[in-house]
């Protein structure tokens, strides 16, 4: 029995994410929940001929705590998105407090679930999910998953476009550090198959997948930043950790997470200096079952660009950190 939450359903990403989920036969139960028209979104996906049963939820009348009792993943994409001329760390002042309530919700109501975020900044959003976890004694580090699927679609896509390949799933790019411009650290040396990047296009290459949310946010030019390819990405994520909670072994999927707490992660914390950091994760049935170091074998100009990473993280990670020792959880 698998009960989906897709909180922040009624949005962007929610919605198709949650149109995704309806249709997977691998989900029971999903509920959706927002502060505005998820009951409407419930009703709609409820036509749909699938075996998942639909409920939605406002916030009056228990509705958070009515969406989350008995979730087993828990999927986070409410909050603000970019407009142009924006950095996801500006994001910071609205969503952080919104994740912060969220996530007291599901120490409160759910305390076991695997916790999926995808609201920005994902490198601040993350730690503050964690602190408050803490906070409530209730923190399983294998249990919390910061979303980066979308820097490695991308960069499947990107590279693939680049090597005249006509499946970009066939090609594989570790994509380590964080989610945000040049804490996004695409790891080309190690792409499987192996792949042979022109000498003029490789810069070009890996900025475009760093800043390619931001490609994005200014071909909406004001309308808001990646939604479709965010749900399928977010939609892939969660599918591999519903695989690996039923049982499929292998699965190994990129995450930012909180490396100290998960099995192989200490000695990859101790190597990049920062405790949250995206490295190809593998699920089993009780979430990260290992994370694997890709740095061993990477080239000079990948040390470089994971040098400005880890600078850049340790900044997001502080502050999400400072923001959730300090201020009370609004239920
Ligand atoms: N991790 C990634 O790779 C990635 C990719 C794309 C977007 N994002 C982020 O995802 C977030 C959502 O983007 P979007 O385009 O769907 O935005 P959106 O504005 O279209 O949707 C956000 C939804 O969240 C809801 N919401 C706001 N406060 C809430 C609360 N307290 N509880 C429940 N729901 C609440 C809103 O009502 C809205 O429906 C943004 O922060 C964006 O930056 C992350
Ligand atoms: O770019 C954004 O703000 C949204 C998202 O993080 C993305 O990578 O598309």
């Amino acid at each position: 029995m698998v009960k989906a939450v897709v909180l922040g359903a009624a949005g962007g990403i929610g919605q198709p994410l949650s149109l995704l989920l309806k249709a997977s036969p691998l989900v029971d139960e999903l509920a959706l929940y927002d502060v505005v028209n998820s009951p409407g979104v419930a009703a709609d996906l409820s036509h749909i001929s699938s075996p998942a049963k639909v409920t939605g939820y406002l916030p009056k009348d228990d509705g958070l705590q009515n969406t989350l009792e008995g979730a087993n993943v828990v999927v986070i994409p409410a909050g603000i998105p970019r407009k142009p001329g924006m950095t996801r760390d500006d994001l910071f002042k609205i969503n952080a407090g919104i994740v912060r309530d969220l996530i007291t919700g599901v120490a409160k109501y759910c305390p076991k679930a695997f916790i999926l975020i995808i609201s920005n900044p994902v490198n601040s959003t993350v730690p503050i999910a964690a602190e408050i976890l803490k906070k409530h004694n209730v923190f399983d580090p294998s249990r919390l998953f910061g979303v980066t699927t979308l820097d490695v679609v991308r960069a499947s896509t990107f590279v693939a476009e680049i090597v005249g390949e006509k499946d970009s799933r066939n090609i594989v790019v570790p994509v380590v550090g964080g989610h945000s411009g040049d804490t996004i650290v695409p790891l080309l040396s190690l792409t499987k198959p192996s792949v042979s990047i022109p000498a003029d296009k490789h810069d070009g290459l890996v900025n475009r997948i760093q800043y390619g949310g931001d490609e994005v946010v200014k071909a909406k030019d004001g309308a808001g930043s990646a939604t479709l390819s965010m749900a399928f990405a977010g939609y892939r994520f969660a599918e591999s950790v519903i695989k690996a909670v039923r049982g499929e072994k292998g699965i190994v999927e990129p995450s930012y997470v909180y490396l100290p707490g998960v099995p192989g992660g200490d000695e990859i914390a101790k190597a990049v200096g920062v405790d949250f950091f995206a490295v190809p994760v593998e699920l089993g049935p009780n979430g990260v079952a290992k994370a694997t170091n890709p740095l061993g074998s990477i080239n000079e100009d990948e040390k470089k660009l994971l040098e400005v990473a880890i600078k850049g993280l340790k900044t997001n990670i502080d502050k999400g950190v400072e923001f959730a020792s300090a201020e009370p959880a609004k239920l």
